[in-house]
Parts: structure tokens; C-alpha cells; sequence
């Protein structure tokens, strides 16, 4: 219910910076310039307006080609079959790797050379991420692949273009051992993926030949991805993957609404996309320093926590996930380091319409989604707006008038200051009368836990016909430059208490190899009484001592002012 719920109030968002995001591909106009994009294009009988048939795969693949040409200079083509891409929803990738390159969560890698230089895992016969990585942002790429027929076209693909072809290198990714090695009546890596058509036609007989895929646990077995492939020494700025999505055929099915193509070999690895994926996870762990950002695109939700919990697992220093949304199609990035946080709070660099974001990292235990919700209704609150705070499911929605919004935006509300709700719909006396839409800003803040210690603020705005929209980018900023500080202050005030706690491990290594007397003669009666009695010294560990101990002397520290503050 909730989730329906939201959808309504999220409207799909497609990247600001995606070219296509306020200017959609004009049928009619590609039509009049491209003749032989013309015979796919009608008019809708019922809006007028010019179509595609998206379930004719010779349609969308003209339909790429004049997109690519036109907007992009690129020479361009796949043969039948193969996996052809939308390039308005490709861009929305590119750009949210733009968006991680350029926020700074993470320390820049040394070695990289001129210039960004990223590795398209699976890049296929289309060739997609290098040719659009490369004519946007003139970013240089390896793109590696498995079948013949992907490395044969993206080779052309990349000739075709002679003016990117410096940038990008096509790569196999081999079996690190030759097939003698590995025995004959083992099943090879990419075995599946590579040699037979008949294997993959049949699909209960992938799940037979794998036969090491336990359900629970979802195990690749297929060619290298990036160990093996990546060579000693190269070092990239991120890695990104559009993995085969799906484990089985059956599962692959064909979108009724549209035909993108997309082979067996493409579409289909063992495990699908959670043992594929989760191979790139436990590659990154060995190439950790290789690359600044890992990131891959995730077909399923379910699958997305499921992966940022082993991120978690294997210890990475950021995680961050983004949502693309294209049509019909809703796919989510995933990104993670291993390099040193810079421990910036960083804000989405993207000014979006409907939605805005900020990521608060570094965060300590004492803020937790519930604690920083608590922080956003207050600060509304405080401005006498009126809001609506759902614990459960982490959101606030606000509604402000005019003089809210002015509150905020002049005075600037304290998130302790006092609460002047002038909500008009909680007044029992009947008089004021309901603002018109039009006047207020009706908006959603959401809260998101994204790992320990990392939350994602999200605010969005269900309609922009609100006469105060335009104020809401810098409302919401100003929620983000209030919660940064507060967060901060607060942090500074325990670190202070940390600080002394700290001190305190150190004094009790000392203490430990004092005698009892000398603990005595130290005024410290209480714990070496303790000490003392036989009982507590049999049943108690030592490092339970210890700790009671430690917060003796640090309330006996604040009990003489000693001038930590807590
Ligand atoms: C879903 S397609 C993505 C193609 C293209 N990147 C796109 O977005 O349209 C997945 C690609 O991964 C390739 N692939 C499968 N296993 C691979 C591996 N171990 N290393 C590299 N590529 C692999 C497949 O051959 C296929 O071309």
C-alpha cells in the first residue's frame, strides 16, 4: 500500500543533465532528416502525435541508430538480435557516474592518468557505455566481454568512430586457466555463457549443467569479470556493468511492450543478476585499490539489499544507490568504494524538479533515521508549518504557506526553536478557512538508511503548480545546511565526551599494573573493594571490570567539572 502510495506522490525521474530530460526524442523531426527511420514512424490515432512500434525490434534499432547519429555523432549499428540499448536511459547512467566522480565522498585515485578512465564490465556487441562515456565526456574506457559476436561489433562499433577510438579498448575476459587445466568433466567457466545455443534453448538444463547454484546462495560460475581481466597495475576511476539480468530463459521472457532484443548469452547467466553481480562484489574486495567506484546496475529491489548488506559484509567505506527511471523501466545503480571517506556531507550536485536529495555521512550512532526525521519535523515546525510525521515509514510531509516558507527562508527556524504551528487544519475553532493549493508547498521528506551511518534526506514535490514551487530548492537547502550544522554541533559535543573516554582506556591500561594498595593510595576505593571480594573476581571478566571502572572514573571526572561536557 505504501509503496503505491509513493510511487503516486514520486513521479519518475529521468537525470536533469540527460539531454533527454526536458526535450524527448522528437519522432517527426528524426523522421523528416532520416529516411530510413521514416517507415517506423506513424501518427497515434489518438493523440496525432508520432510512434514507434516498440514491439518491432528493426524499429527501436533505427530508432537507437538516429539517436546515437543525431544527437551524439555516432556511427552505430548490432545485427539482429542483439541487445539493443534506449539511449535516454543508457545517459541516465553515464550521468550519475559523473555525479559520484565529482562528489567527493571518496578520495581521487592516484594513477588513472589524463583524465577519467572506466571499465564497462559486459559491454556487449552494442558497445554502449564507452561510445556515450566517451562522446560526452571524453572519458576513456576498457569494455570487456565474452561472446565472439559482442567483442567482434563493439570492436567495429569503436572503429566506426574514429574520432573516440584512442579512448576505448575492447577486452575478452578470458578463463584465467587454459581449458586442460581445469579438467574434463568439470563444468568450465562460461561454459554456458559461451559455447552452446542448445544448452541455453533449454532452460531446465542450465539449471542441471550448473548444478552448483544452491538456491540460497546464488554462485557464479562463468568467465572472469574483473580479476583476470583487470591487468596488474591499471587503475580506473570506476567500473560500471549492465549484468545478464535473468537466471534462467523462462525467467528472460520478452517484454510484451517492447523488443530490445537481447540474446540468451546476453540476457541470461547462471544465478542471474545476484550471482553476478555479488562476483564484481568479491572482485572489487581483491582490486579494492584499483578502482575508486565500483557500480552496477540492479535489475530487482530485493536484490539490491540483499547486495548492500554484503557490501557491508566485506567491509566497503561507502554505498551508494540511485534509482533510474525510464518509461516503463525502473532499474537501480549501485556504487561502493574501499577508499578513504573524505567524511564531507556531501549534497546531490544535480538541482532535479521534482525530487532533491543530500547524502548526511559519518554519521554517529545517536543519528539514526528516526533521530534526523525528528530533526526535519522540528525544523518545519518550527517555522509554523504544518507537518505530518510517519514514523513507521520514515517520511514528513509538510504543507507551508507563504509566511512558513518565508520563516524559513529569512529567519532561518532553529530546529530547537519554539513550535508556532499555524496549521490551518488543527485549528477547532472553525474560522480559518482552508488556503487555496495554489498557495501553499505541499512536499515529502523521506529518510533513508543506506549503511550505518550513511542517510539520504529526500525531498520531492508531487506538483510544481503550487504559485511557491520555485521556493522549494531553497527550502530544502536550507533543511540541509540546518541538519548539517546541527548534526555537527552535536557531534562536536560528544566527541568531546569521546575524547575523555579514550583518555580513560589509556589511564586504565596504566592502572591495570598497579597493585590494590596502590589503587588505594590513589583515592580509587570503590572499584579495588571490588576487586578485592573473591566472588567478583571469579565471576566477573576482567574487561567487565574494566569497563565499570572506566565510567566510575569518568562520572567522578564530571562530578568534579572537569569540563567535559556530555
Ligand atoms: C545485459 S548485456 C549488457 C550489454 C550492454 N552493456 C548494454 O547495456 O546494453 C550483458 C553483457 O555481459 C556479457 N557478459 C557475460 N558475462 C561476462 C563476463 N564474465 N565478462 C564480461 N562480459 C560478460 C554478455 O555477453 C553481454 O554482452
Amino acid at each position: 500500500m505504501q509503496s503505491k502510495k509513493r510511487r503516486r506522490l514520486e513521479p519518475p525521474s529521468i537525470h536533469p543533465r540527460n539531454r533527454y530530460s526536458e526535450n524527448p526524442p522528437d519522432f517527426h523531426l528524426l523522421a523528416s532528416l532520416y529516411p530510413s527511420f521514416k517507415p517506423y514512424v506513424f501518427s497515434s490515432p489518438r493523440d496525432g502525435r508520432a510512434r514507434i512500434d516498440w514491439t518491432d525490434f528493426n524499429a527501436t534499432r533505427e530508432l537507437t541508430r538516429v539517436l546515437l547519429l543525431h544527437d551524439h555523432s555516432l556511427n552505430w549499428w548490432i545485427p539482429d538480435g542483439q541487445l539493443c540499448p534506449t539511449v535516454p536511459n543508457r545517459s541516465n547512467y553515464i550521468h550519475w557516474i559523473e555525479d559520484l566522480l565529482s562528489s567527493d565522498v571518496v578520495e581521487k585515485i592516484d594513477g588513472c592518468g589524463d583524465g577519467v578512465r572506466g571499465f564497462d564490465i559486459g559491454t556487449g556487441a552494442n558497445c554502449i557505455y564507452p561510445l556515450l562515456g566517451a562522446s560526452l565526456r571524453g572519458w576513456r574506457f576498457v569494455g570487456s566481454d565474452v561472446t565472439d559476436v559482442a567483442l567482434e561489433w563493439a570492436q567495429r562499433n569503436v572503429e566506426s568512430n574514429p574520432h573516440l577510438s584512442d579512448l576505448i579498448e575492447i577486452r575478452q575476459a578470458e578463463d584465467i586457466l587454459p581449458r586442460e587445466e581445469t579438467g574434463t568433466d568439470q563444468l568450465l567457466p562460461g561454459e554456458i555463457a559461451l559455447n552452446s545455443e542448445e544448452k541455453l534453448s533449454n532452460d531446465s538444463c542450465i539449471v542441471q549443467k550448473v548444478g552448483m547454484i544452491s538456491d540460497e546462495r546464488k554462485v557464479y560460475q562463468g568467465p572472469p569479470v574483473l580479476v583476470g581481466v583487470v591487468r596488474d597495475g591499471e587503475k580506473f576511476d570506476f567500473c560500471m556493468c549492465n549484468p545478464p539480468f535473468f537466471e534462467s530463459i523462462a525467467e528472460a521472457g520478452r517484454n510484451p511492450k517492447s523488443s530490445c532484443g537481447g540474446t540468451l548469452e546476453e540476457m541470461v547467466c547462471p544465478g542471474g543478476e545476484q550471482a553476478f553481480i555479488t562476483r564484481i562484489i568479491e572482485d572489487s574486495v581483491a582490486l579494492k585499490h584499483s578502482f575508486r567506484w565500483f557500480t552496477s546496475m540492479v535489475g530487482r529491489k530485493a536484490n539490491l539489499k540483499l547486495l548492500t548488506s554484503k557490501l557491508r559484509e566485506v567491509g566497503v567505506s561507502v554505498v551508494k544507490t540511485t534509482e533510474f527511471v525510464q518509461g516503463y523501466t525502473c532499474r537501480w545503480g549501485l556504487g561502493w568504494s574501499f577508499m578513504s571517506p573524505t567524511r564531507k556531507m556531501i549534497t546531490s550536485q544535480v538541482p532535479e524538479k521534482n525530487h532533491q536529495s543530500f547524502m548526511l555521512e559519518g554519521l554517529q550512532r545517536q543519528f539514526g533515521a528516526m533521530q534526523v526525521l525528528k530533526l526535519v519535523e522540528s525544523f518545519f515546525l518550527a517555522s509554523g508549518a504544518c507537518c505530518k510525521c510517519n514514523l513507521s515509514s520514515f517520511i514528513v510531509d509538510i504543507n507551508a504557506s507563504h509566511q512558513n516558507c518565508d520563516a524559513i527562508l529569512n529567519y532561518g527556524p532553529h530546529i530547537s526553536g519554539e513550535c508556532v504551528s499555524q496549521c490551518p487544519y488543527e485549528t477547532t475553532s472553525g474560522t480559518n478557512s482552508l488556503p487555496s493549493p495554489l498557495d501553499e508547498l505541499s512536499f515529502r521528506v523521506s529518510v533513508f538508511e543506506q549503511i550505518p551511518g550513511t542517510l539520504l534526506v529526500r525531498g520531492s514535490l508531487p506538483n510544481r503548480q503550487s504559485r511557491l514551487s520555485g521556493l522549494f530548492s531553497s527550502i530544502f537547502q536550507k533543511l540541509e545546511e540546518t541538519l548539517k550544522k546541527e548534526i555537527k554541533d552535536k557531534g562536536n559535543r560528544r566527541c568531546g565526551t569521546k575524547q575523555a573516554v579514550e583518555w580513560q582506556g589509556s589511564l586504565l591500561q596504566d592502572l591495570r599494573f598497579l597493585s590494590l594498595d596502590e589503587l588505594e593510595d590513589m583515592g580509587i576505593k570503590r572499584i579495588s573493594e571490588a576487586l578485592s571480594t573473591e566472588q567478583i573476581s571469579l565471576k566477573i571478566p576482567w574487561s567487565l571490570v574494566v569497563a565499570y571502572f572506566s565510567v566510575s572514573v569518568v562520572a567522578c571526572m564530571f562530578t568534579f567539572g572537569l569540563g567535559m561536557d556530555i
